[in-house]
C-alpha cells in the first residue's frame, strides 16, 4: 500500500525540491500541499516544474489539512514547525526540514535563533555514525541544515579517526536558493551576478553550532569551528572547503585510506579519484557528495572539499533519505546519485 505523504511549503524552494523526489518515489501518493501566501493557488502557477502536480491547489498550512497522512515533510520557515508537528499525533512520521530540531543543547539554540528551544529530533544524516539506528522506525525526524551536510560530511571521518586537531576552519560558496524564495535585495540577481560575497562573517552563522554538535560527537572532544560562508552566483549548489590541522603521524596515505573506509558502502558519497576535485554542477539535482582530500605538509594541515546540492542532500534529498530508513523501505527509493551537469 503506498505511504501517504503531505508536504507543508509546498510553494517554497525545499517544499517544491521533496515534491520533485516524491513524484520519483514508487512507494509514495502525494496528499495535501500547503503554503502561506499561495493558500489558494494552483501549485503550477508557483512551481511550474512540478508538472504531475500542477492542478493541485495550495492549501492553509493547518493540522487539519495535514492530518490523515502517513508522513508530512514541514518545509516552513524556522520556528514554525513545532506547533503543527505537535497537532500531528505521534503515529505520524514528521520530517521537518527546518532548523527547529536539529540541536541538542538548548543554550545554543537560544544564542543563534533567539526563541525558546523546540526539543531535539534523530538527526536526518544518515552516514554520520549511529544514525541510521537512530532513524529507523522514528517517527520524528530533524533534517540537517545545507552547509552541515557538506561539512560534516566532508570532516567527521578525519576526526572519528583521530586525524585532525579539534579546530577546523571551513569557507563554503552556496548558491542563492539556499535562502529561499522570499525577495531579498541582496538576492536580486544585479547584485548576485557576476560577483560573490561573504555574510554570517566571524562565528555568526546559525550553522556554526550544528556543525560543532556534528563534529564534536565524531571526535569525541568538542570541536571549535571557523566558518565562512560566501554567496556564489548560481542558483544551487555548496562547494566546501574544509581544514584542520593534523595530528602527529597523518599521511596522504593514512588520511585517504581512512575516507575511503569511511565511505565505501555509502551510495550517497563518493570520494573521488586522486587528483580530481569536486564540482557542484556534478551533483546538481543529485542526492550526491563528492569529495576529495589533500594533505597540506607545508601547512601540516587536511583539506578536505565536498560539493552538495543544497536542495537535494542538502535538504529534500537527506529529508527522503531519512523518511525512507524511517519506514523501514529501500534508502534509495525516489533517489539519484547523477547529477545534470553542465
Ligand atoms: N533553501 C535551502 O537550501 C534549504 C532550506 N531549508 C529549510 O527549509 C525551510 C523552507 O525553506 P525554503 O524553502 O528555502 O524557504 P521559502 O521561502 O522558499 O519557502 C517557505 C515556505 O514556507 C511558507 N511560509 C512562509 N511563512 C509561513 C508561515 N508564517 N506559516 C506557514 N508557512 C509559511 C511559504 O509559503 P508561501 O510561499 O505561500 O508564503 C513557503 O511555502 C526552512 O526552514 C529552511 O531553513 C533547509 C536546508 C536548505
Ligand atoms: C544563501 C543562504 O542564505 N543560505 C542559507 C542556508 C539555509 C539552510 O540551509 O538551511 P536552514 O535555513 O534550514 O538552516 C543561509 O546561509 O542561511
Amino acid at each position: 500500500m503506498a505511504v501517504r505523504v503531505a508536504v507543508a511549503g509546498a510553494s517554497g524552494y525545499a517544499g517544491g525540491e521533496v515534491l520533485r523526489l516524491l513524484a520519483g518515489h514508487p512507494e509514495v501518493e502525494v496528499g495535501a500541499l500547503t503554503a502561506h501566501a499561495n493558500a489558494g493557488q494552483r501549485l503550477g502557477a508557483v512551481q511550474p516544474q512540478l508538472v504531475p502536480f500542477a492542478d493541485r491547489v495550495l492549501e492553509a498550512t493547518e493540522a487539519r489539512e495535514l492530518r490523515g497522512h502517513d508522513v508530512v515533510f514541514l518545509a516552513l520557515p524556522h520556528g514554525q514547525s513545532a506547533a503543527v508537528a505537535g497537532e500531528l499525533g505521534d503515529s505520524v512520521l514528521v520530517v521537518d526540514c527546518g532548523a527547529d530540531f536539529r540541536l541538542a543543547d538548548a543554550g545554543e539554540w537560544e544564542r543563534f535563533y533567539g526563541t525558546p528551544h523546540a526539543g531535539t529530533w534523530p538527526y536526518g544524516l544518515p552516514e554520520l555514525p549511529g544514525a541510521r539506528e537512530a532513524l529507523k522506525g522514528s517517527r520524528r525526524v530533524a533534517v540537517p541544515g545545507c552547509f552541515p551536510t557538506a561539512v560534516s560530511l566532508a570532516l567527521v571521518p578525519a576526526y572519528a579517526a583521530g586525524l585532525a586537531e579539534p579546530e577546523a576552519v571551513v569557507v563554503a560558496a552556496t548558491g542563492t536558493s539556499g535562502a529561499g524564495k522570499a525577495l531579498k535585495p541582496h538576492l536580486l540577481g544585479s547584485e548576485v551576478m557576476g560577483s560573490m560575497s561573504p555574510y554570517g562573517v566571524g562565528g555568526t552563522h546559525r550553522h556554526t553550532p550544528e556543525m560543532i554538535q556534528n563534529l564534536s560527537a565524531a571526535a569525541g572532544q568538542r570541536v571549535r569551528v571557523s566558518f565562512t560562508p560566501t554567496l556564489a552566483p548560481m542558483s544551487r549548489g555548496i562547494l566546501a572547503t574544509c581544514s584542520a590541522k593534523a595530528e602527529p603521524g597523518t599521511t596522504v596515505e593514512s588520511l585517504r585510506a581512512v575516507y575511503e573506509k569511511a565511505y565505501q558502502d555509502e551510495p550517497f558519497v563518493t570520494l573521488l579519484p586522486e587528483g580530481q576535485w569536486p564540482a557542484t554542477a556534478s551533483v546538481q539535482g543529485s542526492n550526491s557528495v563528492h569529495l576529495q582530500v589533500a594533505y597540506d605538509q607545508e601547512a601540516d594541515r587536511i583539506v578536505v572539499v565536498s560539493a552538495v546540492d543544497n536542495l537535494t542532500k542538502g535538504t529534500a534529498g537527506g529529508a527522503v533519505q531519512s523518511m525512507n530508513i524511517a519506514l523501514g523501505i529501500d534508502e534509495g527509493l525516489g533517489l539519484s546519485t547523477i547529477g545534470v551537469a553542465p
